[in-house]
């Protein structure tokens, strides 16, 4: 396994089914710290299953299961005692297809942070505007956070979702394809914020795009029918992969 330097997540030997079909084949990894880790592979490869495994999103599924061991902070989160509610506060996610709830933008931001702590009135609004500001999203809502979430455009809806996320103040940051339903202005406003935001969270990227890829993250993992192919540092990845299959894939041989 590929050590890296302060491990926010360890992976040991996790499999995964969806009923009987078995999606994850003994990945083992480490993913460091207040960097971003991007996965990448051709479709059908596993990278949002794996990604589902790091909040256990896949629980609300009763016929989805994982085995073997996920650290988080050194403590196994897929243990039968594992409060889901508390991981998800602390691992955050933000899907492909932006989410806005039908309410307010406001709303948008309080209604997850109501879940987990009681705020007064000035503190939320307070925390609802450092929301917005952290996703980069402040300017363009802030004489409009009355009105519903769902009227903003594709792109905005998304730094919305990021907000909401962020709102609740995760410690990893999960995003699944997060600029893939976006123009290309969106998207190099949603990857700013990404590498803004490393400051803060740990953060894991699902990606199609091997140019984001590229741009975005510091650690690259390369994925294929279910098995973790390779993982390094991203500038290794792209420039002297270790294997054929990583090599075909970045080089647009396959996938
Ligand atoms: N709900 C499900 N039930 C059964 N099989 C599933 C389910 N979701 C995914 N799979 C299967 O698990 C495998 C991994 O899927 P996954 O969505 O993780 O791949 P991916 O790499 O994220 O693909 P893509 O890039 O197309 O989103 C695929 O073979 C897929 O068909």
């Amino acid at each position: 396994m590929h050590e890296v330097p302060n491990p926010k997540i360890v992976v040991k030997g996790l499999n995964f089914y969806y009923g009987k079909y078995h999606a994850l084949h003994g990945i083992d990894l480490q993913i460091p710290e207040r960097q971003v880790t991007a996965f990448i592979g051709p479709s059908g490869c596993g990278k949002s299953t794996l990604l589902r495994t790091f909040n256990r999103i896949y629980n609300l599924y009763p016929d989805q299961r994982a085995e073997g061991k996920i650290l988080l902070d050194g403590r196994n989160i897929l243990g039968s005692g594992e409060d889901l509610n508390l991981l998800r506060a602390k691992v955050g996610m933000v899907f492909q297809k932006p989410t806005p709830f039908p309410m307010s933008i406001y709303d948008n931001i309080a209604f997850g942070v109501k879940l987990y702590e009681r705020l007064a009135r000035a503190e939320m609004d307070d925390r609802v505007e450092w929301a917005l500001h952290k996703a980069a999203i402040w300017d363009e809502v802030k004489d409009k956070l009355k009105q519903s979430g769902t009227q903003l455009s594709g792109g905005q809806q998304q730094r919305l979702c990021i907000a909401r996320a962020i709102a609740v103040k995760p410690q990893v940051l999960l995003l699944d394809e997060p600029a893939s339903a976006l123009d290309p202005i969106s998207t190099l406003k949603i990857e700013e914020l990404i590498y803004e935001l490393k400051n803060d969270y740990t953060i894991a990227i699902v990606t199609h795009n091997m140019q984001q890829a590229a741009r975005v993250s510091d650690y690259t993992a390369f994925m294929y029918l279910g098995k973790l192919v390779e993982f390094n540092d991203t500038n290794t990845i792209f420039t002297n992969p270790g294997s054929k299959e990583t090599e075909d894939y970045i080089t647009g041989r396959f996938g």
